[in-house]
């Protein structure tokens, strides 16, 4: 009888506890407000990154999820765990120790690294993102800890059909690839490319509140030219040179379909692939029947969009003044004449036919100008000069042209040189000079040196970030972060929200155009011309609105979202904003 009615005690308690597939899966899913449970116990809770919520466990947690006596006695909030971290993060003697120290807390507590990520973005952002990030693919070989994401070798093949099924997630919003063949500007780093997918999807949760168990970091190993890491006995990666030619892109159309089958609706951004490859693959995808786009190409376009629309009204003119814009654009790959295309399509949108915009744009590669005569490849042609000289050098371009706008997009630190730029201001009041290459020792200038040489005339923007920098007259000159952190995560949660079909430029335009309105005149005026990087989760949802209501429009909304939602751009926002995900202890078990 007794032992009976233990049992039956026994079995309620586990059928309280007993946890189906669905539920587990909402407990690494969905939003933290709702409430979660799990089939984990004891040590299976706190080894889970997605469960673990170290000292903060409640007294019930502690009792239900059998952690008594495995954490110490004192209950702590969210708040002062941020505080403790923090303070340890600061003992950290350098860059790479601390993008350690936050990979690790990664790995232990989901939302303790997020509450500590969005609270203090400004501060880590640098860390996990450009330019810190940079050193650790660099390094990533020595430093490695522990797996995260997935990856796609060649000796996988023909197996990626059923690989796709070893992450354990159903539900993939946002994937982020590359083949590690051109990572920020710091060239071939094959298998070591890791850190940039991980990177960038931190800020899809952090900037955009995409929740983070339904991320995925991918790399495909085809091999890398990288001599040095390969012959490194501590290297991950194949050993063997870079695959190319059509067996390269008939491995990208198997991983392509074999992530399709698993997960058919999920947004997949193509990151830091060399130009050529970049190119080709987006014209592959782009229109197929699932989203994706890439970064380098069409949010940097997006962001050079907002800063050129921007600069204008800190010109005071307006934005139909485009059409007067002269730019010279060092670097001619994909992300330079990615983002020249925009900009193009910018001018379009204010009016200008599209042959005419062209003539605005000066293209420069390693050779210098392109010019009459040069064979090229892809959208190049549309910008050839028939009116220079090809091969011209940077400064002869720029005393032949006079720009008005100085646009770097090379990869090469220190090509803006002191006479380039002096060359400009001799021209216009207000030099736009925008040397966005990451990481910050691959920027074209430094804000310092363009504020210097044109008597703190200069408008300013880097892809990485830099200090503001006091004038001679004791003013601040405003250095600002045109990097697409500011578009791709806004972008990917109107994706997910809304289950867009398909990513087009005019969805990269309309953020572009959005991001260029959010700052009022008074500050755009003194040069600033974004929203501060604190902003960011305000930004995101402003862009996805604005995206939103270019993809309704164009019929590629697949989910119904509330009639009340699509009242206006302002209810739109709220209602993205009501969709993130934040980082926050929901309930771990039921009350
Ligand atoms: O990562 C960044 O900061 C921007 C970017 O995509 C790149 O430079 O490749
Ligand atoms: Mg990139």
């Amino acid at each position: 009888m007794m032992r009976s009615s233990l049992r039956r005690v026994a079995h309620r308690a586990r059928a309280a506890y007993e946890i189906n597939a669905s539920a587990i899966r909402a407990c690494h899913s969905d939003r933290s407000d709702e409430m979660v449970m799990t089939s984990q116990r004891r040590l299976g809770v706190i080894h889970d990154p997605a469960l673990n919520r170290g000292t903060a466990f409640s007294t019930d947690e502690r009792e239900r999820l059998l952690l008594r006596g495995l954490v110490p006695p004192r209950q702590q909030p969210l708040h002062h765990q941020v505080k403790r971290v923090m303070e340890t993060y600061m003992t950290q003697r350098t860059n790479l120790d601390k993008f350690q120290f936050l990979s690790l807390l990664m790995d232990r507590n989901t939302v303790l690294f997020y509450r500590c990520l969005v609270d203090h973005f400004e501060q880590l952002a640098p860390i996990v993102y450009t330019p810190v990030v940079g050193e650790a693919c660099l390094k990533f070989h020595a430093i490695y800890r522990r797996t995260r994401g997935m990856y796609f070798s060649l000796l996988d093949r023909p197996h990626f059909r059923t690989m796709v099924y070893n992450w354990p997630i159903d539900d993939v919003d946002v994937i982020v690839v590359t083949d590690g063949s051109r990572v920020l500007s710091l060239g071939d780093l094959g298998c070591n490319s890791m850190n940039i997918p991980i990177g960038k999807l931190s800020l899809y949760v952090s900037a955009a509140g995409i929740s983070p168990s339904r991320t995925l970091p991918i790399v495909l190993d085809v091999g890398t030219d990288n001599l040095q890491l390969r012959e490194n006995p501590l290297y991950l990666g194949l050993n063997r040179p870079r695959l190319r030619g059509k067996a390269y892109y008939d491995l990208l159309d198997e991983w392509m379909s074999a992530i399709r089958h698993r997960w058919p609706n999920t947004l997949i951004q193509f990151e830091d692939f060399a130009s050529e490859a970049a190119e080709k693959l987006l014209d592959r995808y782009r229109v197929s029947s699932a989203p994706c786009f890439n970064d380098d190409i069409q949010s940097t376009g997006s962001i050079a969009i907002a800063a050129l629309l921007s600069s204008l009204r800190a010109r005071e003119k307006s934005m139909r003044d485009i059409k007067d814009d002269r730019i010279v654009c060092v670097g001619a790959g994909s992300a330079g004449v990615g983002v020249c295309e925009g900009l193009v399509q910018a001018m379009q949108y204010y009016g200008m036919a599209k042959q005419d915009a062209y003539r605005n744009f000066y293209l420069l590669d390693e050779n210098g100008l392109l010019g009459r005569g040069r064979p090229l490849i892809g959208n190049r042609v549309n910008f050839s000069r028939d009116d220079l000289q090809d091969g011209m050098s940077l400064v002869d371009v720029v005393k032949a042209v006079k720009p008005t706008i100085l646009l770097g997009l090379s990869g090469v630190g220190g090509l803006f040189t002191e006479d380039v730029v002096r060359e400009m201001a001799k021209h216009v009041e207000k030099p736009v000079i925008f040397p966005m290459s990451n990481p910050s020792v691959s920027s074209e200038c430094t804000p310092e040196q363009a504020f210097n040489w044109t008597d703190g005339r200069a408008v300013v923007a880097t892809g990485s970030p830099f200090e503001n920098v006091t004038l001679k007259d004791g003013s601040i000159g405003y250095t600002n972060q045109a990097n697409n952190v500011y578009s791709f995560p806004g972008l990917g949660l109107a994706v997910t929200v809304a289950r867009i079909s398909c990513v087009t430029d005019e969805m990269f335009l309309a953020a572009g155009r959005h991001v260029a309105q959010l700052s009022s005149d008074e500050e755009v005026r003194k040069g600033i011309l974004f929203p501060p990087v604190t902003q960011l989760r305000d930004v995101s949802a402003e862009i996805a609105a604005a995206v939103v209501f270019v993809a309704r429009a164009a019929g590629l909304v697949r989910r119904r979202l509330p009639d009340m939602a699509w009242e206006s751009h302002d209810s739109m926002v709220q209602y993205m904003k009501s969709q993130m995900w934040e980082p926050k202890y929901g309930h771990l078990v039921a009350k």
